[in-house]
Order: structure tokens, then C-alpha cells, then sequence
């Protein structure tokens, strides 16, 4: 995967995935809802983007978009400057195996299966051989701090470990990009806070980042978020200072789009 190297560089380079005018309609006549309207934004290769916004507001909606399991209704997507319009439903479906990590808001673990089973999942689809599926399995296990739940089923687990278990199964196949819908909304602030800098650690590692999430604080982790309202763009900011600036102004911009929660603004 080619990477520009430090982030400032990152402002040169050809963008990884670019919206251009994205609008997506749910629903026909009465029962219509569009759920995004003429959206533009892109991702630079190796960027940490969040989504914020009010409930409703089409966050989910791009990244189902850029996960290709849902298609747009008008506008253009491109990934690597492929027009996602041109892959076939294999293809598409090849792109989410190889290329990318999906934390779903929902874990949707398989619960016939050990928290093991669930994370060598995506390895095995992968013709993974045994012995490297195994090291991988551990080592994801340890920096997750989940290895002494590999033998259980799932459906023993708490919310929060099952979110780390998802986490595991999108993370260990070192996906090109990642895609999170709230991955920290069920966890303690201490298992949050460890998967952030998970996160951070794999975009450091190179691996692009788009994460949806009502939270400033976790927000604060990314590079940049844009902002989205009633499925358009209102807005977007960098980070450029420290974080505990970048998080303060997040909560500010957040107090005018909408969206937070348990912030009384
Ligand atoms: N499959 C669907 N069918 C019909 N309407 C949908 C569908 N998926 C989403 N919507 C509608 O599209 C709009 C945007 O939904 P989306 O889930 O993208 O918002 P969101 O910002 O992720 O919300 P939340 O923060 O509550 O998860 C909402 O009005 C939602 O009800």
C-alpha cells in the first residue's frame, strides 16, 4: 500500500476516497427519506477521520456507503480513483474481504462460535495458513487485552468485551482501511480509551481510519472530523495543537451542529 509518509505530506497526495455530491434516498413518495444530500469530502491515504453529527443525520449511511454494502442514489464515490459504480457485486464484496476492517455499531458475533473462532473468521476466508492465523490470533488477543476469553462463547461475554471481539475480527486481517460505527459506545472509559490508542497505533502503522461517533473524546483521537447535518456537510476541522485542544474545540463545534450526549451544552 503506498503511504506519504508523515501527515503533513499527507495534504499532497492523490486523496484515497473522495464523495463527490453524494445523495442517498431510503424509501419511495411519502415513505421518501434522504438520508444524504450532495455530500463531498475526501479521505487522504494513512488519515484518522471522524464523523460527527446529530442522530440521523446519514453518518452511518457513508460509512455503509463506503463499505460498499449499500449503493448511492446520486454523486460519485471513487477509492483509489476506481469509481465504486464499476466493481461488481463480487467485486465489491472481494474489496470488504481483502481491504477492509468493519467495527459495526452492533459486534454481530457469530455466537455458535468461541471468541477464537469469531476473530480467525476473517483470516481463514483469507487462506491464512494455520500456524500464522494462530500467532496473528494471540498477538490481536494480548494487545487487546482479551486472550483469556478465547475459549468462551459470545454469548457469555459483556457488551463491551464483545465490541473488543469485533474490534479483533475487523483489526486482524491489517486491513488498508478501517471503518467504526461507535466502537467505544459500549465500552468502559478505560477499554475506550485502550482502543483508541489501538486505533492511533494502527494509523501510525499506516492503516486509514474513518470512524463514526457521537463522542468528543474519542473524536479528539482523529485527525480531522467533518461534521454532518441533515445529510450534508456543515462543517469540518483539523487537528493542529493537542488533543485536549482538538477536543475542546469538537465539543464547541458540536454545542452548534447538534449530537452530542451527556454534554449539557
Ligand atoms: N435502510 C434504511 N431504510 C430507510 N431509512 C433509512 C435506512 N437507513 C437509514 N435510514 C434513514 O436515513 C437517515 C440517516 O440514517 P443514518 O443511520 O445514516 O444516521 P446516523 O447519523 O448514523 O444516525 P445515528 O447517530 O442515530 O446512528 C435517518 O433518517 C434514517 O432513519
Amino acid at each position: 500500500m503506498t503511504f506519504l509518509g508523515s501527515k503533513n505530506q499527507r495534504e499532497f497526495g492523490m486523496s484515497y476516497i473522495e464523495f463527490n455530491q453524494v445523495s442517498k434516498l431510503y424509501g419511495y413518495g411519502v415513505n421518501q427519506v434522504q438520508a444524504l444530500d450532495n455530500l463531498s469530502f475526501k479521505l487522504e491515504k494513512g488519515e484518522f477521520l471522524g464523523i460527527m453529527g446529530p442522530s440521523g443525520s446519514g453518518k452511518s449511511t457513508v460509512l455503509n456507503l463506503l463499505a460498499q454494502i449499500d449503493y448511492l442514489s446520486f454523486g460519485k464515490i471513487t477509492m483509489d480513483g476506481t469509481d465504486l459504480r464499476d466493481f461488481s457485486d463480487g467485486q465489491r464484496a472481494k474489496n470488504r474481504q481483502k481491504k477492509m476492517g468493519i467495527i459495526f455499531q452492533d459486534p454481530n458475533l457469530l455466537s455458535s462460535l468461541t471468541v477464537k473462532e469469531n476473530i480467525e473468521l476473517s483470516l481463514l476466508a483469507l487462506r491464512v495458513n494455520r500456524k500464522d492465523v494462530e500467532e496473528k490470533v494471540f498477538d490481536i488477543a494480548n494487545r487487546l487485552n482479551i486472550e483469556s476469553l478465547l475459549d468462551q462463547n459470545v454469548f457469555d461475554l459483556s457488551p463491551g468485551q464483545q465490541q473488543k471481539v469485533s474490534a479483533a475480527r475487523a483489526i486482524i486481517k491489517e486491513p488498508e482501511l478501517i471503518l467504526a460505527d461507535e466502537p467505544t459506545g459500549s465500552l468502559d472509559s478505560k477499554s475506550a480509551t485502550y482502543l483508541l490508542q489501538f486505533l492511533t497505533q494502527l494509523n501510525r502503522e499506516h492503516h486509514s481510519l474513518v470512524m463514526v461517533t457521537h463522542d468528543p473524546f474519542a473524536a479528539s483521537y482523529c485527525d480531522r472530523i467533518i461534521f454532518v447535518k441533515d445529510g450534508r456537510l456543515f462543517a469540518q476541522i483539523n487537528r493542529v495543537d493537542s488533543r485536549q485542544a482538538f477536543f475542546e474545540s469538537i465539543v464547541e463545534m458540536q454545542a452548534t451542529v447538534g449530537g452530542g450526549e451527556g454534554y449539557d451544552f
